[in-house]
């Protein structure tokens, strides 16, 4: 762009910007209180993917000098250099984030401005700093506490290679890093508290130590090459720069994704900035056009934290992850071909990206189930724990986007922005009553939820009392085997005070809204009071009731979960059974034509090779999904080499279909 340009689209920004309403701030003020009070947590229905935009300052290099033409006549030995800046982004809300992008564009009378509205749930200017960051992202979000009572938060830090995303991520990694170990303070004597049946009452020690366990790991993926930024390389290369072993990213028998990291254990905010620090200064950069300092990979920074008092329960995970710089083809092709093949693979793990963050959202907002091809791409595998739709995990992710704010980059901001926008979703709507269904938890009254809830506790004790009994009788001598009571029908009298535990309003879908340690702690809070007025009395009834209460709650909070993710399947599949099916003709039947992408469940598959027709369901969403993800042509040969694999080798032709959308969808 000129000069004369520039100047020409500062002065129509400037005109834009008098027309327009002063820019609207944040609704609420930030949280001086991190966390609620002890007490019944009334959770309103958060948003599973928040979506925000962010633009920086502008850079030296990027604001313009030049000489004032207008004095060039009347006084050319007092030539003026002037400086401006030419913005490409205007921020006109935070709450709702509206962010404005100014696109130059040729029309018949000249050079023009088009100024197109993208939205998210936040927006952060150039005047506001990563604290602010941090405390609308992560503090008002609840992150800390969800990811302590055993949920998976995720930040992902997207944008244009020198938009700001490290800035962003760094600041947000050393405040984590600065608060972690004080709010799992807080939880900590809570849920000890709450266990000992005392509430209100100072624990002794550092009850951090005593509850949570905090182990990170920090992996860089260099294009399709993942590294661990942790350990400490053996060797080094021609030039003296240390060698890092490629680390096998796969998914194991049981469904984990877990590369061989090392992970190291952290007892303080001092550890946990140190290892940072460290790992970081290990990450790969080097210059592009916008940046000196490009990062040329994806870092993901994660913390594990286990509860030592819930040892059954699963791990909460904070993953941070600093994504590589998008470039546009013009912007890598001064690289060499070992760098542009990085920069494609970056590029098309942030597409695959894309498609799951948006079916996440796109779940979240249906209340339904939708396939999230998370298989397709290493660092969507390596994000699982926020893609996997079988996991009972609360998760939350929230993707910031970041744009530079000149008008050089316009283009790419837009991309940007219309990358991330469409992941903004509205909250999940409240519903009319749905008629009563015994295996759909959602639609459960007060009396009905209690009813299940007594049901469920009492099955639970007694599956838990047989099996003690039956773990008894194998550690036991056979002469003295009979000396053990037989399996105890008696009553069973319920550790738990039901109505305490689910007063009266309360229903299953706001237990389903509640972390599993949450449920837990309300279900220790709702041990009746023992009678009798020892000293000690509260204390020991605490010990010798908290483990069974503790394994009982998480069973029962587990059970309903369960039960509220196959319902939300159930409700999702006869929405799409309801819908139109396909023939196979006009789809896939015409090999090598585009096929038109339709919303239903199935697809039915005709006209095979052999010439019987056949006719075999297929999930239509997850071919459709594998085609976006690698592309038509790649997808008709799969399934045409897996076709005539099968026909040579006279096996199945079924079974090839089968096996090639397996491999279709990793
Ligand atoms: N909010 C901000 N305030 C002040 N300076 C900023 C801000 N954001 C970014 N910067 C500065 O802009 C430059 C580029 O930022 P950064 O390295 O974070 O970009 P990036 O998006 O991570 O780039 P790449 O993808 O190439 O690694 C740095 O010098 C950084 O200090």
């Amino acid at each position: 762009m000129s000069t004369v340009h520039l100047q020409t689209f500062s002065k129509l920004v400037e005109e834009w910007k008098r027309q327009q309403a002063s820019p609207k701030g944040f609704n609420a003020p930030i949280a001086t209180e991190l966390l609620e009070s002890t007490g019944r947590i009334e959770r309103a229905a958060q948003k599973d993917v928040i979506v925000a935009f962010r633009t920086r300052p502008p850079l030296e290099n990027e604001v313009d000098q030049y000489s004032n033409e207008a004095s060039r006549d009347e006084a050319p030995d007092e030539l003026e250099v002037k400086t401006s800046f030419c913005a490409g982004i205007s921020n006109v809300s935070a709450e709702p984030g509206i962010f404005i992008a100014h696109v130059p564009v040729t029309k018949w009378s000249g050079v023009t401005l088009n100024h197109k509205t993208y939205n998210a749930d936040l927006a952060f200017g150039p005047e506001l700093d990563n604290e602010e960051v941090y405390q609308r992202m992560v503090v008002l979000t609840d992150l800390l506490p969800m990811v302590l009572s055993g949920g998976i938060g995720c930040i992902l830090a997207y944008g244009q290679t020198g938009s700001g995303k490290t800035f962003t991520m760094e600041g947000l990694e050393h405040r984590i890093a600065r608060d972690l170990f004080a709010t799992a303070k807080k939880v900590g004597r809570r849920l000890l508290a709450s266990e000992a049946g005392i509430v209100d009452v100072e624990i002794e020690g550092d009850s951090n130590s005593d509850v949570f366990e905090f182990n990170v790991t920090f992996l860089e993926l260099l294009g399709k090459k993942a590294v661990d930024l942790i350990e400490t390389p053996t060797t080094v290369d021609d030039q003296g720069n240390p060698i890092r072993k490629e680390v096998p990213v796969k998914e194991d028998k049981v469904g984990d994704i877990r590369p061989r990291l090392v992970s190291t254990e952290v007892k303080s905010s001092d550890d946990l900035e140190s290892l940072i620090n460290n790992a970081l200064a290990h990450r790969r950069t080097s210059p592009t056009l916008r940046n000196a300092a490009s990062s040329r990979s994806h870092a993901l920074l994660t913390i594990r934290v286990k509860n030592r008092l819930l040892p059954y329960a699963e791990e909460g995970k904070l993953i941070l992850v600093d994504l590589a710089g998008s470039e546009r083809y013009e912007d890598s092709k001064m690289h060499s071909k070992q760098r542009m093949d990085e920069s494609r693979e970056n590029n098309k793990s942030l597409m695959v990206l894309k498609d799951c963050v948006r079916a996440k959202a796109k779940m979240a907002q249906e209340d339904g189930f939708v396939h999230i091809p998370w298989r397709s791409n290493v660092l969507t595998m390596l994000l699982k724990p926020i893609f996997d739709v079988e996991s009972r995990q609360p998760s939350r992710t929230a993707i910031i986007a970041h744009v530079s704010p000149h008008i050089q980059d316009v283009v790419h901001s837009g991309n940007t922005l219309s990358y991330a926008s469409p992941f903004k979703t509205a909250p999940p709507k409240p519903r009319g009553p749905a008629p009563y269904d015994k295996a759909d938890p959602r639609t459960w009254n007060h009396e009905q939820t209690l009813e299940w809830l007594e049901e469920e506790f009492i099955k639970v004790t007694k599956a838990k009392r047989n099996h003690d009994r039956e773990e008894r009788v194998k550690g036991t001598k056979r002469s003295e085997k009979s000396q053990i009571p037989p399996e105890d029908d008696a009553v069973i009298i319920l550790a738990v005070d039901l109505d305490k535990l689910c007063p009266v309003g309360m229903t299953a879908m706001q237990f389903g809204r509640l972390y599993t340690m949450e449920f837990v702690e309300q279900c220790l809070l709702a041990i009746p009071a023992v009678e009798g007025p020892t000293k000690d009395a509260p204390k020991q009834r605490g010990r010798l009731e908290a483990d069974a209460v503790k394994y009982t709650a998480m069973k029962v909070i587990g059970r309903l979960f369960y039960l509220m993710l196959t319902a939300k399947t159930r409700t999702r599949n006869e929405i799409m059974k309801s819908r139109k099916k396909l023939v196979v003709d006009e789809t896939y039947g015409g090999r090598g034509v585009l096929l038109p992408y339709t919303d239903v469940q199935t697809l039915w598959i005709g006209d095979i090779p052999d010439g019987q027709p056949t006719f075999e369901q297929y999930n239509h969403i997850e071919m459709m999904d594998a085609r976006t993800a690698i592309g038509n042509e790649m997808w008709v040969s799969t399934m045409d080499k897996f076709l005539k694999n099968a026909e040579e080798e006279g096996t199945s032709l079924e079974y090839a279909k089968k096996n090639s959308n397996k491999e279709l969808n990793g």
